[in-house]
């Protein structure tokens, strides 16, 4: 299903190619650093980076630390630069939400070419650097995760769909397979379940702010799933993803890929994950005033749960690796 919203029309897109953009100020302020820093997303990309960094140590194998650090600096400066395309498109959108308008492209700080061309560089340049320094593989994943997230997500399904970040949560999923593979060379089954749980994961995670924002996202036209179905049905469909997302983690343990460290960390962490994601879920009719407290915690906890869940990938590994050694 198709929903006519005015920002998946193909005058807004070719406004939005047009040399002067509607946002562009007359005499835009000179940015400096700390602006083309706040185009990466520096926050919401430490997590990228830190699934990436996760991927690498887990993964069997050796790579020298020179060429370990080159990979996580290249899906760092992907990751950023990305954001930054994403920006350049969206300086519009970012200028009608509470949330984003004091972004550089929105506020004036910066003219929207230069935020172009330095998404541009970044991009190109860390897909190159991962090439030459640790494979062709690799560069391509990057590639293709830089470019579903500037394209495919932010201009062809952001303004089109509800599904919106269901299909785009792939973007944010490659990073712990980029890492991965910088080890291994190779994709095996691993990574494929790595991307498969931050996929999984995406939904509630970005719903959970969406139901709080939502008024944001209606005023803009953006048709995510509360203003789209509305908060009933987003609310289930949080709890199914929660639910889905629980058996998941725990495959690779039943596979034996990992050890009870991982295991059991995977399903403390999953069961509390689905606990806030019931009371959200099922939540019917809201108090008068009432602060979506639930709704925040979830949206707090998503982002602390990854971080965990990942960690313990690796200290699973190692805590593996001690084992065996005694055992040897
Ligand atoms: C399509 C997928 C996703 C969407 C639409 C989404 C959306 C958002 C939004 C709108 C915010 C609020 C950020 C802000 O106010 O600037 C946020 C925060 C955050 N997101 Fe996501 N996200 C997605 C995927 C991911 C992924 C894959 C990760 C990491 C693996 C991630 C990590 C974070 C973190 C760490 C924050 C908190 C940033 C802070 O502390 O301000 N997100 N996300
Ligand atoms: C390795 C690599 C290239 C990874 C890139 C993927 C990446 C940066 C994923 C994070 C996804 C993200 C920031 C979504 C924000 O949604 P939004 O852009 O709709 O949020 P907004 O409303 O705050 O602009």
């Amino acid at each position: 299903m198709r929903f006519h919203f005015a920002y998946g029309s193909s005058a807004f897109i070719a406004r939005k190619m047009s040399a002067a953009p509607a946002t562009t100020p007359a005499f835009p302020l000179a940015a400096d650093w700390r602006d083309f820093f706040a185009l990466t997303k520096p926050r919401v990309i430490t997590l990228v980076i830190f699934t990436g960094l996760c991927g690498l140590l887990a993964a069997p194998g050796h790579i020298h630390p020179v060429l370990a650090f080159t990979a996580i600096l290249c899906i760092a400066v992907g990751a950023g630069g990305s954001a930054a395309l994403n920006q350049w498109w969206e300086a519009d959108i970012d200028a009608g939400m509470k949330r984003t308008r004091k972004r550089p492209l929105p506020d004036g700080r910066m003219d929207r070419t230069s935020a172009r061309d330095f998404g541009i560089a970044l991009s190109a340049g860390a897909v190159i650097t991962m090439g030459l320094a640790i494979g062709w593989l690799d560069a391509a994943i990057l590639a293709i995760s830089i470019v579903y997230y500037s394209w495919v997500y932010t201009i062809w399904l952001k303004p089109r769909t509800p599904q919106n970040i269901v299909i785009g949560g792939g973007a944010g999923a490659f990073p712990p397979m980029i890492g991965w593979i910088a080890v291994t060379g190779h994709i095996t089954l691993m990574p494929v379940l790595l991307f498969l749980i931050i996929f999984m994961w995406t939904p509630p995670h970005f719903w959970a702010l969406a139901l709080f924002v939502q008024t944001d996202y209606a005023k803009v036209g953006i048709p995510m799933m509360p203003v789209v179905a509305g908060e009933r049905s987003t609310r289930r469909q949080i709890l199914i993803y929660a639910a889905l997302l629980l058996p998941l983690t725990l495959v690779p343990w039943w596979l034996g890929k990992t050890g009870p460290v991982y295991g059991l960390s995977a399903l403390v962490l999953g069961l509390i994950f689905l606990g806030l994601s019931a009371v959200v879920g099922l939540r019917t009719s809201l108090p008068e005033g009432d602060r979506m407290k639930p709704e925040k915690q979830l949206f707090g906890y998503s982002i602390l749960y990854l971080f965990i869940l990942f960690a313990m990938l690796v200290v699973d590994r190692f805590a593996m690796q001690g084992f065996s050694a005694l055992g040897s």
